[in-house]
C-alpha cells in the first residue's frame, strides 16, 4: 500500500516538483484529438453558453474528456460567460460516468493522472462563479450524476432516463466528495439511503428528493429551463453571487483542496487492488454482453 502512495506521489512531485497540484489542462500531454469532445456555443445576446458533451457513444469521463471539459470552463470564465448549460448529444445519455477503461489494468501512473484531472476539472466546475445549469436529456449514473450535482440547477428529461450514485452496486465505493454534493442536494438521510444501496433513481424519483429540481418532457423544454434559471441572476452583481456560492459550497472546496493528494492516494490504492480489477472486469464484460 505503502508502495502506490509513495509511486503516486512521485509521480506528481516528479512532474510539479511541491505538494501543490496541477491546474486542469496541465496534463496535456498527447496531442489532442482535432474533433472536439465538447462543443460550446455561445447566445450572442444573452451570454449564455450552452456546452455539450459529445463524445459518442456514452460520453465517458476520461483524461482528454476531462482536460477538454478544464479548459472549455477555464475559457468561459476569462470570457465572463453569463452562464453555463451543461447538457449532451446523445438522445439517450447524459454522462455513463468515469471511463473504466481509465482504471481497468492501467498502469498507476496513468490513474494518477486521470484522478487528478478529474478533480481538477470537479473543482473547477463545481466553484465557477458563472451560473451553471445541468440540462440532463439522457441516463447519468455515478461520474455523469456528478457532474450534474457540481451544477447549481438541475433539469432533467422525463420519465425514462435514470440518475444516482450506483457506486457501491458495482463493488466500488463514492469518494466523499461526490458525496457531498449528494449531500447538498437532497440532505444526509436521502444520501445515506441512496448512496448505500447505490440506487439510481428514476426522473420522478429523483425530483421527488430534490436531485433534480424540474422534469420536462424534451431536451427544448430542458434548455427553456434552463435559460430561465440562469436569467434570474441578470440584476445580482457577481461578485456578490461567486462569494455567495463559494461559502454555500465551502465544504466541498476546502476537501478538494486540503484532501487532494490523500483522496487520490485512496483511489490509486483501491481502483490497483486485485478485487476492484475483477469487479472492472466483469462489470465491463457485462457492459458487452448487453451491448451485443
Ligand atoms: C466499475 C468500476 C469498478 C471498480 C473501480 C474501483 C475502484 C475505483 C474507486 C473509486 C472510483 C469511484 C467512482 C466511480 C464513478 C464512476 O463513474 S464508475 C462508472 C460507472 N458507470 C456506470 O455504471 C455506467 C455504465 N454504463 C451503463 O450503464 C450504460 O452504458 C448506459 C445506461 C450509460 C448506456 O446504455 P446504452 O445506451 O445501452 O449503451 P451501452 O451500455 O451499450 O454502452 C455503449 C458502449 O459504451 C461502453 N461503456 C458504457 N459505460 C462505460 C463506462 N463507464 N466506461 C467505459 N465504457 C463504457 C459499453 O461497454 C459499450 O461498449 P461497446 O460498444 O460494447 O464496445
Amino acid at each position: 500500500m505503502a508502495g502506490i502512495y509513495r509511486s503516486t506521489r512521485y509521480v506528481l512531485q516528479n512532474a510539479f516538483g511541491s505538494r501543490s497540484l496541477p491546474g486542469a489542462v496541465r496534463f496535456y500531454s498527447q496531442k489532442p484529438d482535432p474533433a472536439p469532445l465538447i462543443n460550446v456555443d455561445v447566445d450572442s445576446k444573452t451570454g449564455v453558453a450552452t456546452v455539450t458533451m459529445n463524445s459518442p457513444p456514452v460520453n465517458t469521463l476520461n483524461t482528454p474528456f476531462l482536460n477538454e471539459m478544464g479548459g472549455v470552463i477555464k475559457e468561459l470564465e476569462k470570457n465572463k460567460t453569463r452562464g453555463l448549460i451543461l447538457t449532451s448529444s446523445s438522445n439517450s445519455v447524459f454522462s455513463a460516468g468515469l471511463d473504466i477503461m481509465e482504471m481497468y489494468k492501467a498502469p498507476r501512473d496513468q490513474m494518477a493522472v486521470f484522478w487528478t484531472t478529474l478533480q481538477n476539472t470537479w473543482l473547477s466546475l463545481y466553484r465557477t462563479g458563472i451560473p451553471t445549469v445541468a440540462a440532463i436529456n439522457g441516463h447519468a449514473p455515478a461520474g455523469g450524476c456528478l457532474l450534474a450535482l457540481s451544477c447549481e440547477y438541475r433539469v432533467m428529461v422525463g420519465p425514462k432516463f435514470t440518475i444516482g450514485l450506483n457506486e457501491t452496486q458495482l463493488g466500488i465505493v463514492a469518494p466523499p466528495w461526490f458525496l457531498i454534493c449528494m449531500r447538498e442536494a437532497v440532505g444526509p438521510r436521502q444520501t445515506e439511503l441512496a448512496l448505500t444501496s447505490g440506487k439510481m433513481f428514476t426522473a420522478t424519483e429523483a425530483l421527488n428528493i430534490g436531485l433534480v429540481d424540474q422534469l420536462v418532457s424534451n431536451k427544448e423544454e430542458a434548455l427553456a429551463e434552463a435559460h430561465k434559471f440562469i436569467a434570474r441572476f441578470a440584476k445580482i452583481p457577481p461578485l456578490a453571487r461567486k462569494l455567495t456560492k463559494e461559502f454555500t459550497r465551502q465544504e466541498g472546496i476546502k476537501y478538494m483542496e486540503e484532501k487532494m493528494l490523500d483522496d487520490l492516494e485512496t483511489f490509486v490504492d483501491v481502483a490497483s487492488s486485485p478485487s476492484a480489477q475483477k469487479g472492472m472486469e466483469m462489470y465491463l464484460e457485462a457492459l458487452k454482453k448487453k451491448s451485443t
